[in-house]
């Protein structure tokens, strides 16, 4: 499955054959140890800097399923150091974009947490489970993993089942009690994860189309564009021009100004980054519009391109998601900054300033997806997308929708999410 996951953390070592899987809960429930007992593959570890961690690796079981497979899958995980906000993010990226199913990790010694587990996966499980995609969500099993039940005063299952079951009727679901720092062979995680396989939805089924050469060429042309190793020089690049880059300030001006050294990939993220920052949502939004039309119309360096309606909306998306997602320390919402800068009027400028302007790189190296010049190809084809419907208005995505917002700001409203399989792909949207 593609998803912006699978570019923004180096995956090369992780065959992309194995479904991804999820393992998540509570911090200290005992996800990351159930991850190094199973890993087969080395665990990698990505964005360290940043309040939190994602590790992935493959894992491989002995035990056979019922259908004789033996499991294997791509797990991700993540560490948040105890920042319960960053981990309902993190989690809501998982759910929203790599999994084919879940692993919810309960610490059974832990009577007291109970609830607020069971209040997260309730946040979480209409995150896939949209009524739009029921049939996509009906079919993500979620395996409930109690885990230390070796401590004294471990609930009994009985106990979780009771307050977990009315959550997960709809969906595949079964209940496991293990050990993960029991010996693999006594630790309960292969049974469990034997169940999990079998749980999957099957992927193997129907014979994928065959591609003509034109379709090949293009695919091709387009997966080199999007290798890891491409993408990563790319990144590695960035973050060194970002950090000796010009102030914010002169990059506005410069821009207004029509005169700007470069507009690339970058520039056109870091302007939105400045005018989302500074405007909040929504006035930035309407800005980049304008701005950028003005700039295109008129600058004289752009070599013939034109302003694309779609593509400039995706961008600003996926830029006001990036900013969305950042630490959770600096994460203030662009919304509030302005409506504070509003109704502050005798607050000195340099003070409602905001710091995240100067931490474009650490911007960068959070959301490392936005350095992929093609991350639309996951969600439009070419055709839809280079159509002149979508160069002159906003049109919707044919393939997926675009990912969720997760913040709970004021500025961010779920309904902003486009589902792709809701919406005829040939329709011009008022959504700008
Ligand atoms: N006694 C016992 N301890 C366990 C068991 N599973 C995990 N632990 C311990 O629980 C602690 C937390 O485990 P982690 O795997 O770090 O938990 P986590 O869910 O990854 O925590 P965060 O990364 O903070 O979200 C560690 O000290 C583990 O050794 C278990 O089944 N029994
Ligand atoms: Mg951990």
């Amino acid at each position: 499955m593609q998803s912006i996951l699978n570019r923004v953390f180096h995956r090369d070592s992780l065959p992309d054959s194995l479904p991804n899987i999820s393992i998540l809960g509570l911090d200290y429930a005992g996800k990351t140890t159930i991850l190094h007992k199973l890993a087969s593959t080395p665990i990698t570890t990505t964005i360290p800097t940043i309040g939190m961690t994602i590790k992935t690796a493959n894992i491989k079981t002995r035990t056979p399923t019922r259908n004789g497979k033996k499991p294997a899958f791509t797990v991700w995980t993540a560490d948040v150091g105890g920042c319960s906000k960053a981990q309902s993010r993190v989690h809501r990226w998982m759910l929203r974009d790599i999994i084919s199913g879940v692993v919810w990790v309960i610490d059974a010694s832990d009577g007291d947490r109970l609830a607020e587990s069971r209040e997260e996966l309730r946040r979480l499980l209409p995150k896939f489970c949209d009524a739009e995609e029921a049939d996509c969500a009906m079919s993500i099993p979620v395996m409930i993993l109690l885990t230390k039940n070796d401590l004294p005063n471990s609930k009994p299952l009985s106990t979780i089942l009771a307050q977990f079951d009315p959550l997960l009727t709809a969906r595949p679901h079964a209940y496991f009690e293990a050990t993960p720092t029991a010996p693999l062979a006594s630790s309960g995680l292969t049974e469990a994860f034997a169940w999990l396989s079998d749980a999957l939805p099957s992927t193997s089924d129907a014979a994928p189309p065959t591609p003509s050469e034109a379709e090949k060429t293009t695919a091709n042309n387009l997966a080199a564009l999007r290798s890891p190793s491409a993408l990563s020089t790319t990144l590695e690049s960035w973050l060194a021009r970002a950090e000796k880059d010009i102030p914010p300030e002169t990059l506005l001006e410069r821009f207004y100004a029509l005169d700007l050294d470069s507009w690339d990939h970058y520039t056109h993220l870091r302007l939105a980054y400045i005018l989302l920052l500074t405007h909040g949502r929504r006035e930035g939004k309407d800005k980049i519009f304008t701005t950028f039309k003005t700039y295109i119309d008129n600058s004289g360096k752009i070599n013939g391109k034109s302003f694309h309606t779609t593509l400039t909306y995706f961008w600003v998306q996926m830029v006001h998601l990036g900013i969305a997602c950042m630490d959770a320390h600096t994460a203030r919402d662009a919304h509030s900054l302005k409506t504070k800068t509003n109704t502050d009027a005798n607050t000195d400028a340099s003070e409602r300033r905001d710091p995240r302007l100067d931490d474009f790189a650490a911007f960068l190296a959070l959301n490392q997806y936005l350095v992929d010049g093609q991350l639309w190809a996951d969600y439009y084809t070419k055709e839809v997308l280079m159509s002149a419907e979508a160069r002159a208005g906003v049109v919707f995505p044919d393939i997926k929708g675009l990912p969720d917002v997760v913040a709970s700001a004021p500025s961010i409203h779920v309904k902003e999410m486009v589902p792709a399989e809701s919406v005829s792909v040939s329709s011009t949207t008022a959504l700008v």
